[in-house]
């Protein structure tokens, strides 16, 4: 089975300065592995670098056979750390899931800018997210747990082929991460390829099937989460903001390559 991606002994940092170096790994097609490490050890960074936020400064990083510097836009899904929608912006759901959607507005692909496909590959991404009823709802009216799902359906409108996720449970309460781990429970019930930015291993246990520790920006474990040294997971993030109802979602796992929205693609 090729890679989704396949990292092999990479360095990324930031203006010629690596902070991770030495790493190699590989993500299998509808594998769902989690980056744990402590605060600081360059997770973000090494996740950055494989969606082109952070320099790639050594070794070999490819995406779909693809080298990173000339990987097709779209194929990778990011939701960035932290990030809520918060109350300040005047935008629909619907609007703000369809910006995923700038990656396929190149001049290059004129029939991606069918403006009934980007709306049927919204409406999908905002169904698998369990927030296909709040298409028109404005963002700002949504809780912070409801504003992550809609940032997972703004990197899942592409249909990519994976989905890299920066601690998508961190600073929402315990109801909140229930929903958030049933929404990708979902995901990989679909075959969703994901890599996972995480300090809640516990939250995510049913969806994770291998973890890898950056610790001092080096890897230092890639296998079973049970069989973790201890120490694995340290590092953690306090921020509980918001409340929400509970979901959730269970399913065979059936590995396939891009994720599919269930329509067209593009
Ligand atoms: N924009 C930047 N420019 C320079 N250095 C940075 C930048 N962003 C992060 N760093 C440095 O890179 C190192 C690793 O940070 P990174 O955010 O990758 O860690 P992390 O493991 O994701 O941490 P956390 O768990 O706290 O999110 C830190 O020393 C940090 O100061």
């Amino acid at each position: 089975m090729s890679p989704v991606i396949e990292v092999t002994d990479a360095a990324f940092g930031y203006a010629g300065q690596p902070v991770v170096s030495h790493v190699t790994f590989r993500l299998d097609p509808g594998e769902v592995v989690a980056v744990l490490g402590p605060n600081g050890s360059g997770k973000s960074t090494l996740i950055k670098g494989l969606v082109g936020l952070t320099e790639e400064l050594g070794g070999t990083t490819t995406i779909l056979g693809q080298p990173l510097a000339q990987a097709e836009r779209g194929l990778v899904g990011y939701v960035p750390q932290r990030h809520t929608l918060g109350t300040s912006v005047r935008a629909s759901v619907a609007e703000i899931v369809g910006t995923g959607r700038v990656a396929f507005m190149s001049m290059w692909r004129p029939w991606a800018r069918n403006p009934a496909r980007s709306r049927q590959a919204v409406a999908r991404a905002l169904d698998l997210v369990g927030l296909g009823d709040r298409a028109d709802a404005d963002v700002s009216a949504l809780s912070g747990g409801q504003q992550r799902r809609v940032l997972i359906a703004r990197a899942l409108a592409t249909s990519p082929e994976v989905l890299i996720m920066d601690e998508p449970t961190a600073g929402v309460d315990h109801g909140n991460q229930l929903v958030l781990a049933g929404v990708l429970e979902r995901l990989k019930a679909r075959g969703t390829t994901m890599l996972i930015v995480t300090h809640e291993l516990d939250a995510l246990a049913t969806v994770v099937d291998r973890v890898v520790v950056i610790e001092d920006g080096r890897l230092t474990y890639d296998g079973p989460a049970d069989s973790l040294p201890p120490g694995g997971t340290r590092g953690h993030h306090h921020d509980h903001d918001d409340e929400d109802t509970g979901e959730s979602a269970g399913a065979p796992v059936i590995p396939t390559a891009r994720i599919d929205l269930g329509g067209p693609r593009a």
